[in-house]
């Protein structure tokens, strides 16, 4: 790949799981991008434990090298709770701005089951109705637009558990925004929603020209078997290992980096492999994946 288009990025989440904050709450801020930059990535997303206040943000990060490029954005729009999310919404988007971030990387929670304890493969995830996706597809049109503004881009980030999780609701969110929003693709997701390679490259394929920001997550297709035998939740799939590194897992990553470098994608590529980090020390997994994608994708 193309060193001059593509910035390798790493998620906190392998240090302190914002969604399960007890999962690395040893680590500190400093170690996690102390760490980050010693494995060799130069950017990463906001973390519940980074200091909100821009210039010791950018202090703290500029002296180890590293950029801000995302953080994770909550949506609501299918519930009719607009106000609430636009407020949220310019908030994140003003800090991210000053941060030097392009993307704003959202996910629609509508309905969303990934926090609860419910099984991940049951029926109890939201399908939305047409009046939702209508909601939805309104209100991603309108931050799009204000993140236009900043000459930022709005991409949803597909996730299990969502009303947007499997290949046929990706279709249809991209179906029903306008072109400049855009897609957040995330390896892991599609392949635990979709159970194959073959599923998860053809969402990429279909949409690599409107993805804006990738996240690298492998999957232990074991783990997955699991889950869905035991019928557990989302977190409890993670604390079980369901995500690690790439190079670690089923995913082979290298038709990823060719399907992105064909289609000239410029922009952050993001390891992100929430796993428990007193099992798989953070900083060890991060070194693999850094090597790995060293190996395959040359960068
Ligand atoms: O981008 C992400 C952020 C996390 O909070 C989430 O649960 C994880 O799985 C993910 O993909
Ligand atoms: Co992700």
């Amino acid at each position: 790949m193309d060193k001059t288009k593509i910035k390798l990025g790493i998620a906190p989440i392998g240090w302190t799981n914002d969604d399960m904050p007890e999962l690395g709450k040893e680590n500190t801020f400093e170690q996690c991008v102390s760490e980050m930059a010693l494995a060799g990535f130069t950017g990463s997303e906001v973390g519940g434990k980074y200091p909100r206040d821009i210039a010791v943000l950018k202090h703290k990060l500029a002296v180890r090298g590293i950029q801000i490029c995302n953080a994770w954005t909550s949506t609501f729009f299918g519930d009719g709770k607009k106000d609430q999310t636009l407020k949220a919404f310019i908030e994140q988007m003003d800090f991210l701005h000053q941060m030097g971030a392009k993307v704003i990387g959202c996910s629609e929670q509508s309905g969303s089951i990934q926090g609860l304890n419910k099984p991940i493969f049951g029926h109890e995830k939201r399908i939305f109705s047409d009046k939702e996706w209508n909601l939805l597809a309104q209100g991603y049109n309108e931050i799009a637009g204000l993140a236009a503004e900043k000459g930022m881009k709005v991409c949803l980030h597909h996730h299990m558990g969502t009303a947007i999780q499997t290949a046929a609701e990706i279709d249809r969110y991209m179906a029903e925004v306008n072109d400049d929003v855009y897609l957040l693709f995330d390896t892991g997701h599609a392949y635990y929603s979709e159970g194959s390679q073959q599923a998860m490259l053809d969402i990429l394929r279909k949409y690599v020209d409107r993805t804006v920001h990738v996240h690298l997550k492998d999957v232990r297709d074991e783990r997955v078997a699991e889950v869905k035998q035991k019928k557990l939740s989302f977190l409890d799939g993670v604390k079980k290992g369901t995500f690690t590194v790439p190079g670690d897992g089923v995913i082979d990553f290298k038709p990823v980096f060719d399907i992105l470098n064909q289609a000239h994608y410029h922009g952050w590529m993001v390891v992100e492999a929430e796993q428990d980090p007193a099992i798989a020390n953070p900083f060890e997994y991060a070194l693999k994946g850094r090597h790995y994608i060293k190996q395959y994708a040359g960068i």
